[in-house]
């Protein structure tokens, strides 16, 4: 053969590798689990449904069952959304499923310093998570319990005032009380800059990163370098980064100049600086820790009590049975206390139902495997991302009864309220805080927060269904009547309020009068504005 001969036929040799080689990105490898089919080096980016994962997530749960895969282009995605699976794998072996994938949008947002969402297991992550320990243990929450008592009393007492702004009400309430025990500042209302900057830096994020959203140039990293006029997620990064960074170090700054003139409130930041050293950490690691516990403990709440008044008002029935209820334990003469929620099992039947209604986190955050494992005689890759399917476990209804109606009952007649015949060995109390070493280190501060005030909305008033998103109030709850995202929320809604009797509106004015010098512990920094909102409220 000559040599051009022997030249040519090396070309198309080479051209034949490289083109199995390219049929072969995408396609799913044999021994993972199975899956909607691919397309050559698409994998399955054509289906991926670009919002309400979780619903898309979950009908592809019952077809291929409870743990499928997805390929995007060479990337895996594994979503696991059976109890007994998320218990031999993500619990059970936590050490090899507990890191986070490589989020390169959350690392052009924070700088490398988002903690909760990108930091891979390692001593980091678990210097950062032992420092947020500090703030949430069963003693650190007892410190809480004084402000957080008196935030939920204006949350009664502002909804008395303007009924028919509750839901900002609510977001208000939970941002000003981690504000006051992470940052050392309250906002004692809505139109604080802090509380609403910091809600629309929020909102970006969780739309910028719901799976769909944007390319994934997380798997498909070649996606990087497309000029930014073709990728707008670039300037959406930088636009966010800018606005959540002028927020925390903001905030942080502020509690270092209230320690160096010797005002401190006992704030988390301030523990956080005595002890710098010893926990390893920068200014920088510190203004974003502050701002994870703020993204952690507000939002999830906030939304958890949103939807429970949405369920109230659109289930007179249950509202009712819950008004009995606390009436016998409480009265009408004295607001209710924490130690009143252990002899109130229909409230925290419900409590558990809108947790299973809609949860927060509806696919938990993303989790990504160290090391290659079998299970359930299927391979996982090391380096897969992982999904818990939170919202497919909820919403199974092999597990429970008619599970897109929303029925607190069903917690009152089986302890996870999974239908008869089930077997409950994988099930946990709360799944709607994750799993494995990255559960949710706020699930004492998160329950008592929303004990807190599902208790005392219900002692207080009445909530009627009128105008649910300019639909008949009579149709069901919906999907839709929920905000796509990572972390989701009823769509802003209204609802007709009333207090439930004078006496009990006199004991909200009464009990929010008395708490203004706690309040005032919070208020070292308020604006003219606030001291005269403050001053006439
Ligand atoms: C209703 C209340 C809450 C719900 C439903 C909730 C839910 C969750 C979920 C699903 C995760 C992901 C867990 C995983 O990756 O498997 C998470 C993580 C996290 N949550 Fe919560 N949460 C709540 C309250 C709080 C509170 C009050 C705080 C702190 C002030 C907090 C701070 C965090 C942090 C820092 C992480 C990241 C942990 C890590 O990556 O190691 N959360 N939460």
């Amino acid at each position: 053969m000559t040599m051009s001969g022997l030249l040519g036929w090396s070309f198309i040799a080479l051209g034949a590798f490289i083109f199995r080689y390219i049929l072969k990105v995408g396609s799913r490898e044999t021994g993972l689990p199975p899956g909607p089919p691919t397309l050559p080096v698409l994998g399955n980016i054509h289906q991926f449904p670009t919002k309400y994962t979780h619903i898309q997530f979950s009908r592809w749960g019952k077809q291929f069952g409870g743990i499928f895969s997805l390929k995007i282009g060479s990337g895996t995605m594994v979503v696991i959304s059976s109890p007994r699976i998320v218990k031999d794998y993500l619990d059970k072996r936590s050490a090899s499923t507990s890191s986070r994938p490589h989020i390169r949008m959350v690392e052009m947002i924070t700088d490398g310093l988002g903690f909760a969402m990108i930091s891979a297991l390692g001593p980091v992550w678990k210097s950062l998570r032992r420092a947020i320990q500090m703030f949430l243990t069963k003693e650190a929450c007892r410190r809480h319990l004084p402000i957080e008592r008196v935030e939920a009393i204006q949350l009664l007492y502002d909804t008395l005032k303007q009924p028919e702004d509750l839901f900002t009400h609510v977001q208000r309430h939970a941002t000003s009380l981690i504000l006051s025990t992470v940052f050392g500042v309250r906002s004692p209302r809505y139109e604080n800059s802090t509380v609403t900057e910091f809600i629309d830096v929020q909102h970006r994020v969780e739309a910028a990163l719901e799976p769909g959203a944007h390319p994934p140039i997380d798997l498909m990293p070649i996606l990087q370098y497309v000029p930014e006029r073709w990728a707008s997620w670039k300037g959406i990064c930088r636009d966010i980064r800018a606005k959540q960074r002028k927020l925390y170090v903001g905030l942080r700054d502020k509690c270092e100049a209230r320690m160096r003139e010797d005002r401190r409130n006992g704030s988390f930041l301030e523990t956080l600086f005595d002890q710098k050293d010893a926990l390893g950490l920068t200014r920088d690691m510190i203004g974003y820790l502050g701002g994870a516990s703020l993204e952690g403990g507000s939002v999830t709440a906030v939304s958890h009590l949103q939807t429970f008044v949405l369920c109230m008002a659109c289930h007179p029935e249950v509202q009712a049975r819950a008004h009995m209820e606390i009436d016998q334990v409480v009265g009408s003469n004295r607001m209710p206390s924490l130690e009143d929620f252990e002899h109130l099992p229909y409230l925290r039947a419900i409590v558990k139902e809108v947790h299973r209604f809609y949860p927060v986190v509806p696919m938990g955050l993303p989790h990504a495997s160290t090391s290659d494992e079998m299970v359930d005689g299927f391979f996982i890759p090391k380096g897969t991302t992982l999904f818990m399917n939170i919202y497919g476990i909820y919403h199974d209804e092999d597990l429970f009864e008619d599970p897109e109606v929303f029925n607190p009952d069903r917690y009152l007649s089986s302890e996870f309220g999974t239908k008869p015949g089930v077997d409950t060995a994988g099930f946990r109390h709360d799944f709607h805080f994750g799993c494995g070493r990255r559960i949710c280190p706020g699930i004492l501060l998160g329950d008592t927060m929303i004990m807190m005030n599902v208790m005392n909305l219900l002692w207080a008033f009445n909530f009627k269904a009128v105008d649910m998103n300019k639909r008949d109030p009579h149709v069901p709850i919906q999907y839709t009547d929920f905000t796509a995202g990572l972390a989701t929320g009823p769509k802003p809604y209204q609802c007709d309020i009333k207090p439930r009797s004078q006496e009990r509106a006199d004991i909200v004015r009464s009990e929010f009068a008395q708490a203004r010098p706690i309040f005032s512990m919070f208020e070292h920094e308020l604006s003219p504005e606030e001291k005269d909102f403050v001053a006439h409220w």
